[in-house]
């Protein structure tokens, strides 16, 4: 059993689509989940060769893509590169030292090991982007953060999978195809070898037949000249030789081999034990032995081709060839098995080498039964080692027992689907490099209008469209010239409101103003307010004192307010107000001198002017009063009490015991009869 949803391709070239799902799981659940998933994804295999190797590797392989991928690389670069570096290698040493695979598909092995990997990598990368945010457990650094590298990534891992198992796809097919070819041309040549070794035997046995038929009716002394010209006539006969009917060679062809025998002792002659003749003899026909190590002449390999001479119904004696073995060499020429590295080895009945290709270091009569085995690479054909290689190997036998082996190395299949995957991983980097370009264009497409855009959209320049506009597509276009025209609307309604917000303010500051004034001036008369007055008096007169300078205060009441408020009413007294506090700025106007309405018709001056500068402004003050309040052409004629206090030289009087004792001297004024000034000197 195995759980990793295996779909297989060609031999052990399978496509585990269920390491999707490990992955998978790696990327929306982490680490440990991962592992999870990939003991039970491993299990059935573990179950089966009780070896953990699976499970080990995969591991490592989850660990190694998490560190990657936590540095920066997308997961399926980070599945590459573990296999380029850490994978490829670690497979290669197990399957060395397991020894379950013959060396010849190691290298298919790794490369599918690896497309492998970059494949279930890519679907787990392109369903984990549809996947929905909600499923996605552990947050990942996103693959690229540029647009470019988001392109580039989606529309590379698309594009892919469907060519890598396109591409897988058409390599096993070629590969199939390969095999068939080259398993098909191996038993097409064990089978013509098949034919060819019959035909040759039958036909030699036949010339045997005939020799002996012809023999049986010739003069005996026409013998040697019929053996011999059958012998010339047939080279493939390496020796022939008559034999009488005990045994004994009575003739040899050609001459020399003959010429060599008769000086054999003669025990050496008689080939009466041997195969060819007794059967010959006891079937009273023709027979085609096995190899065997011939005797006489030289110790050659032989096979000997024999039949009865028969005259009258009785075997009178045997004629027999030896078939020249190193000839059928020509065999191998004649259907190029030379050629990529394949073998011919021939047996006979008795499995002993008739034939075998020089490469395979077999000698005739050596004894070679292949031991074959059945190979997941080639279905239809069989393997066997021979001098510690793997070989493909078809056979066929023919009706005298011999058996006829053709083999091939089976790289020739490998080869093809190796190279197939080769070129495609090169042409993938191809298909990447063009890629990288081409999203590279597409997204500098996108992203520079844009650019164009924002920076048109934030600069204080021109309000005008984008004069050049080629690069856009005509929805940019459109989308540019709304942002422009929307831009403009803004910033014309930008520059009311800046108006209004200036106009609004230059009120508000005027009112501030104006409301900071009320709050220091009297309403009526815009004179100082008492509370304004005292503050700022507090700090001059303290100044002052601190100085040692001199400094007056000067507090003043109307006289009799309550008759005129009483006689012409509380408007006309308040006109009589204000025309007092005119007076008052009007000769009270040195610097640092300040002026209030100190109460309903009170009046306090403060001045740092001479004292005699003070009295007299102040009686050029009483007399203008007299005449200042003019209602419907009548003069109300004023007069005010006073009350003066000079500090010039006590200067430790505060501030409220100097306004007690102003009040007081106002006071003493009123009380000496008003309109007066009572001053005091301290
Ligand atoms: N029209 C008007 N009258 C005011 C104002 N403030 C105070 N008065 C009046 O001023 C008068 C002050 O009167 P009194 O304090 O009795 O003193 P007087 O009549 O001036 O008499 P003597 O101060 O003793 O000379 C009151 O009748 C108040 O109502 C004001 O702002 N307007």
């Amino acid at each position: 059993m195995n759980a990793f949803f295996s779909l297989p391709l060609y031999g052990l070239v399978t496509l585990h689509i269920g390491q999707m799902f490990v992955i998978l799981a790696l990327m929306t659940r982490g680490l440990p989940a991962a592992l999870i998933a990939g003991m039970i994804s491993t299990a059935g295999l573990y179950y089966e060769t009780s070896n953990a190797f699976f499970f080990v590797t995969l591991s490592l392989e989850l660990i190694v893509m998490l560190w990657l991928n936590r540095r920066g690389l997308s997961f399926l670069l980070s599945n590459f590169i573990y296999w380029l570096v850490i994978g490829a290698p670690i497979s290669y040493i197990y399957l060395e030292s397991a020894d379950s695979l013959p060396t010849d598909f190691m290298v298919l092995v790794l490369v599918k090991l690896m497309l492998n990997g970059i494949l279930y990598t890519a679907m787990a990368s392109t369903i984990y982007h549809v996947l929905p945010m909600s499923w996605r457990f552990v947050s990942r650094p996103p693959v690229a953060p540029t647009l470019f590298g988001r392109i580039f990534y989606l529309s590379f891992i698309s594009i892919m999978i469907p060519s890598l198992i396109i591409a897988l796809i058409l390599t096993a097919r070629g590969a199939k195809q390969a095999e068939e070819q080259i398993v098909g041309d191996l038993y097409r040549k064990a089978n013509n070898a098949r034919l060819i070794t019959r035909d040759l035997i039958a036909e030699h046995e036949r010339v045997v037949n005939q020799l002996a038929d012809t023999l049986a009716i010739t003069d005996v002394n026409e013998h040697q000249a019929l053996l011999t010209q059958t012998q010339i006539n047939y080279p493939s006969f390496l020796t022939m030789l008559i034999a009488n009917r005990d045994g004994y060679i009575t003739h040899g062809a050609p001459d020399s081999f003959f010429d060599t025998l008769r000086t054999q002792p003669f025990e050496e002659l008689s080939v009466s034990d041997r195969d060819y003749f007794r059967r010959a003899v006891e079937n009273k026909s023709s027979f085609v032995s096995s190899v065997f190590i011939g005797r006489g002449f030289g110790a050659d390999s032989i096979i000997a081709v024999s039949a009865a001479i028969i005259r009258d119904g009785e075997v009178v004696g045997v004629a027999e060839g030896s078939l020249n073995l190193p000839k059928l060499s020509s065999l191998e020429e004649r259907q190029d098995i030379g050629l990529n590295d394949q073998l011919l080895v021939i047996t006979d009945a008795y499995n002993r080498v008739v034939y075998a290709s020089e490469a395979t270091n077999l000698e005739v009569y050596d004894v070679y039964t292949p031991t074959t085995t059945h190979n997941v690479y080639t279905r239809a054909i069989n393997m066997t080692r021979l001098n510690s290689r793997n070989y493909l190997i078809a056979n066929a036998s023919n009706q005298y027992g011999w058996n006829i082996y053709v083999m091939s190395r089976p790289q020739q299949i490998t080869q093809v689907f190796t190279d197939n995957l080769l070129v495609f991983l090169f042409s993938l980097f191809g298909v990447t490099a063009l890629f990288l370009l081409v999203t590279h264009k597409f997204s500098r497409d996108i992203t520079r209008p844009l650019e164009t855009l924002v920076d048109h959209m934030t600069s204080d320049a021109s309000v005008e469209e984008i004069e050049n506009n080629d690069g856009m597509t005509t929805e940019l276009q459109a989308i540019s010239g709304q942002l422009s025209k929307a831009r403009r609307l803004m910033l014309d309604f930008n520059r009311q409101l800046k108006q209004q917000v200036q106009d609004k303010t230059q009120e508000l500051e005027a009112l501030n103003k104006r409301l900071h004034q009320l709050s220091q001036e009297d309403g009526l008369t815009e004179l100082l307010n008492r509370r304004t007055f005292d503050e700022l008096t507090r700090k001059l007169y303290s100044k002052r004192c601190m100085k040692q300078l001199p400094v007056h205060m000067l507090l003043m009441d109307i006289d009799n307010f309550k008759d005129i408020n009483d006689s012409m009413g509380h408007p006309i007294g308040d006109e009589c107000i204000v025309s007092v506090a005119k007076e008052l700025q009007r000769f009270f106007n040195h610097e640092d001198e300040l002026v209030s309405r100190y109460g309903g018709e009170e009046f306090a001056v403060v001045s740092t002017a001479s004292s005699g500068s003070l009295l007299e402004r102040l009686e050029q003050f009483r007399s203008a009063l007299t005449r200042s309040c003019v209602v419907d052409g009548t003069i109300i004629p004023m007069t005010v009490s006073a009350g003066l206090l000079s500090i010039e030289k006590d200067f430790n009087l505060t501030y409220t015991d100097l306004m007690i004792r102003v009040d007081q001297l106002l006071y003493t004024s009123k009380r000496e009869g008003r309109d007066r000034v009572t001053h005091e000197l301290r």
